[in-house]
């Protein structure tokens, strides 16, 4: 175990009170310099500190106190929606009337798949658990004139800031629309064509109905192709959706295939008692493939053991599990820091920029990094990869563990590293989907290719992605472009605070432009850099936190 000072250092409060409030128009902070023993930001915490193990609390939990992660960035998801009803074949049958007319129902339209972007989900393990959700077929239309049911919709709802994209469709309406439109251009048809044939997937007939009436049943051709209203409402194929921002209500993705139409649609002078009518439409199925593009408000990078995982527990009401080893944190754990839970004051006051106050912050504690990382050493690219997701980064540095500033240099090295492979990535994809295409087998080009080739230049063609193969990776905002600040913990260690000190000045210096930035990167981010010493395992100092990252979010 680490070895905890007696009491904390006057030089963390002494910072905390005279450190200037760069977003100050912002975020105000009600609770500056108020100390508080296990403070914590998140709602109150039931501390488990019992009598019978009086060291353990939130911030140093036992093993008993661990949450179970769960995570997933990615899942596929195959999404059928609903097939129509059959239309029903129904006579009119009453007292003195034995012979009725048709009065068969029409089938309902089969359930339909929504999409809802909800706050409150961090993950997609829900979803990739399970990969096929498929909605209610319609039910059968019955007698007296009776329509079938609706089937039942299927709401898929994901976590804000999921990207949702396309891999692959079936859709048998469009297909059969397809095949009758070439059909129709083919030639002219006879008499007896257009009178319409008996086809198993598109008719239905009467149960009792004899050999005989089946050879020498009419059918009328087939009725129009029907779309169900919703229709217009489904996004455009192929789906490319971003959703970045909650949405108050589910919007479609597929809308179920209409039910088939009942016999009296089918009642002509020559056929005055229709023994037939249509089946429902098959429903249409998309793949979808969901990536979290946005995982959280702030993620917290820093090397094994730095105190992550503690630090998210103080600001939050996560059960992240704790260990004084390497590589504690597998998956990424999202806790929530509540700003205002409407009981009392808020922790901070702060706008959104469309005006909304802001009621909390999602945090993202990340697997810890090590050298190399930007090759897959250690947790590697999956952990680089979430990086990515946050929109502000929080370094934490552990004062206890050697010089601050080379930690701070060695974790930008890494993600500036990771950052110029990503770049040659996307470069190389890009090369890949364009195709220098040359006119094959022939000897005399066409006249504007051979202009082209006389200019020394090919055909660029851009190739999508293929159908069925995987998609292209989801462009990121660079790593070096993000707003950032650094978590200087374990402060509560002896002999930490010159380690604090030097850091600070190097910050400074930062900003002053006297040493260049760490990632090594032009366009990195320019704007107020702090070091905020805290001890989380104690829950002190932690209460900057929010105030600081809230201004950052909102700059
Ligand atoms: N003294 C002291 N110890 C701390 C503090 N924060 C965390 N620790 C201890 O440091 C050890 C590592 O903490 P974790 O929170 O698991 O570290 P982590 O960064 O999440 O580690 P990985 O998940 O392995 O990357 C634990 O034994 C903690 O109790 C602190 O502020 N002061
Ligand atoms: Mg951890």
């Amino acid at each position: 175990m680490t070895r905890v000072h007696g009491s904390f250092f006057s030089y963390l409060y002494s910072y905390l009170e005279t450190s200037p409030l760069p977003f100050g128009r912002h975020a105000r902070h009600y609770n500056r310099g108020v100390f508080k023993r296990h403070h914590s930001i998140g709602p109150p915490i039931h501390d488990t500190a019992s009598e019978d193990h009086p060291l353990s609390s939130h911030l140093n939990p036992l093993p008993t106190d661990y949450g179970r992660t769960l995570f997933a960035d990615k899942a596929t998801l195959t999404l059928s929606a609903g097939s129509g009803g059959h239309g029903c074949i129904s006579f009119l049958r009453e007292k003195y009337i034995d012979a009725g007319p048709a009065n068969g129902g029409d089938g309902g339209s089969g359930g339909s798949i929504y999409i809802q972007a909800v706050r409150g989900e961090t993950s997609l393990h829900k979803l990739a658990k399970r990969s096929l959700h498929r909605a209610g077929r319609g039910q059968n239309g019955q007698g007296k004139g009776k329509g079938g049911a609706r089937g039942e919709d299927v709401l898929v709802q994901v976590p804000v800031g999921t990207v949702v994209r396309e891999v692959s469709r079936h859709d048998p309406v469009a297909e059969e629309e397809e095949k009758r439109r070439i059909e129709a251009g083919a030639e002219e048809k006879t008499d007896e064509e257009t009178r319409g044939t008996w086809r198993r997937d598109k008719w239905i007939l009467y149960p009792s109905a004899s050999m005989s009436e089946y050879a020498t049943a009419e059918f009328p051709p087939l009725p129009r192709l029907r779309k169900s209203n919703l229709a217009i409402a489904q996004p455009k194929a192929p789906i490319s959706l971003d959703l970045s921002e909650p949405m108050e209500r589910p919007m479609l993705l597929v809308a179920g295939a209409v039910g088939g139409l009942g016999n009296p649609h089918f009642v002509s002078m020559t056929n005055r008692r229709p023994k037939f009518a249509t089946k429902g439409e098959a429903g249409a199925s998309i793949t979808v493939e969901l990536e979290l593009k946005l995982l959280a408000d702030v993620g917290f990078v820093g090397m094994p053991n730095a105190g992550k995982s503690t630090l998210l527990r103080a600001l939050s009401r996560s059960k992240a599990r704790v260990g004084d080893w390497a590589f504690t944190t597998l998956q990424p754990n999202i806790g929530t820091m509540v700003l205002d839970n409407n009981h009392g004051r808020p922790q901070v006051q702060a706008y959104k920029a469309s005006g909304e106050p802001r009621t909390q912050i999602s945090i993202a504690d990340i697997p810890g990094l090590i050298k190399d990382a930007h090759k897959d050493k250690g947790l590697g690219l999956g952990f680089l990869r979430h990086v990515e997701r946050a929109h502000v980064l929080a370094f934490v540095v552990d004062l206890s563990a050697g010089n601050a500033v080379k930690s701070l240099n060695a974790l930008w090295s890494e993600l500036g590293q990771f950052e110029t492979l990503q770049s040659m990535k996307t470069n190389m994809e890009t090369e890949k989907r364009v195709v220098d295409w040359k006119p094959l087998g022939s000897s005399i080009p066409s006249a504007p290719a051979h202009d082209r080739a006389m200019a020394g230049q090919n055909e660029h063609i851009e190739v999508g992605h293929s159908r069925s193969g995987s998609l292209p990776a989801l462009p990121m905002a660079p790593i070096s472009t993000k707003p950032w600040f650094v978590v200087a913990t374990k402060a509560d260690i002896d002999e930490t605070q010159e380690n604090f000190a030097e850091l600070q000045a190097y910050l400074n210096a930062l900003m002053n432009g006297t040493v260049d930035h760490p990632s090594k990167r032009k366009n990195a981010w320019k704007g107020p850099l702090a070091a905020i010493p805290v001890s989380a395992i104690r829950g002190e100092g932690v209460e900057r936190i929010p105030e600081w990252t809230v201004g950052l979010l909102d700059s």
